[in-house]
C-alpha cells in the first residue's frame, strides 16, 4: 500500500482538472492517496467537502484507499480510509477511538519527534523531509538519505514512507536506505507525462 503514495490539493494542481490527474496516476498504478487541500486557492466547507467525495469515489474505482491529511472531521464526516497527521496535527490519543479500524499515518522529521511519539496506533511513519521541497512552505530541514538509512535502523518494524523532493531518478536510493515506500506532491501533480513516472517508480519494486 505505501509502494508509491500521491499526495495532492488543488493547489499543486497547474491548468488541469483535479480529478484528470488523479485518475491518471490511478490508472498507472498509485497504490494510496492523500488528500491534502491547503495552500493558495485551497477548498473549504463545503466545497471542500464535495471535492473529497469525489475523489474518495475515483480511488475506490481502482481499489486505491482514500487518507484525509490533517482534517479528521472531514475524514469521519466522509468515511474516508484514514488520515494523516503531522506533530502539530491532532494528537492520535484523542482520535485513537475514531480510527479505530482506519488507517493512520503519522509525520516524523527527525530523531526528537519520534521519541516523542506514541507509535502504538500508528500503521505507518512519514519521514521527511528527504530533499528539499518546494510543495510545503513551512517544511523542516531536509535529512538527506541518512535520515532514512537512520531511521530504518532506529525501528526496524515501523512501516516508513519517505517524502520530500523525491522523483523517479533519487527514489531507488531511497528505498535500498531501508524505505518501504516513497510519496510525492509535484514529481505527479505537475508531471507531463503521469503514466510514464508512475511507471517508472513503480518499476524499482520490479
Ligand atoms: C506521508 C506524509 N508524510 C508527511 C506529511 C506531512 O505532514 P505534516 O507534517 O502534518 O504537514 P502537512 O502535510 O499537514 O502540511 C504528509 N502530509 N504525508
Ligand atoms: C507534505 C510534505 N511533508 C514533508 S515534505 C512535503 C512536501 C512533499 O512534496 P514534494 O513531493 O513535491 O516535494
Ligand atoms: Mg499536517
Amino acid at each position: 500500500m505505501l509502494k508509491l503514495y500521491f499526495i495532492c490539493g488543488s493547489s499543486n494542481i497547474v491548468g488541469r482538472q483535479f480529478e484528470d490527474v488523479l485518475e491518471q496516476a490511478l490508472k498507472a498504478g498509485i497504490t494510496l492517496f492523500q488528500f491534502r487541500e491547503k495552500g493558495p486557492g485551497s477548498l473549504d466547507g463545503e466545497e471542500k467537502r464535495q471535492l473529497a467525495q469525489r475523489l474518495k469515489k475515483l480511488c475506490h474505482a481502482y481499489n486505491v484507499p482514500f487518507i484525509v491529511n490533517d482534517d479528521w472531521q472531514l475524514a469521519l464526516d466522509i468515511d474516508a480510509d484514514g488520515i494523516h497527521l503531522g506533530q502539530d496535527d491532532e494528537k492520535i490519543e484523542t482520535i485513537i477511538e475514531k480510527f479505530e479500524h482506519k488507517i493512520i499515518g503519522l509525520s516524523v522529521s527527525n530523531f526528537e519527534e519520534y521519541d516523542q511519539s506514541d507509535l502504538q496506533h500508528v500503521d505507518y511513519i512519514g519521514v521527511g523531509p528527504v530533499y528539499a521541497t518546494s510543495s510545503k512552505s513551512d517544511a523542516k530541514k531536509p535529512g538527506g538519505i541518512e535520515l532514512i538509512r537512520k531511521m530504518r535502523l532506529y525501528d526496524k518494524e515501523v512501516p516508513i514512507v519517505a517524502i520530500g523532493g523525491i522523483t523517479n531518478r533519487n527514489c531507488e536510493m531511497i528505498l535500498k536506505a531501508g524505505a518501504d515506500g516513497i510519496s510525492t506532491i509535484s514529481s505527479i501533480a505537475a508531471s507531463g507525462n503521469i503514466e510514464q513516472d508512475v511507471k517508472s517508480y513503480l518499476d524499482y519494486y520490479k
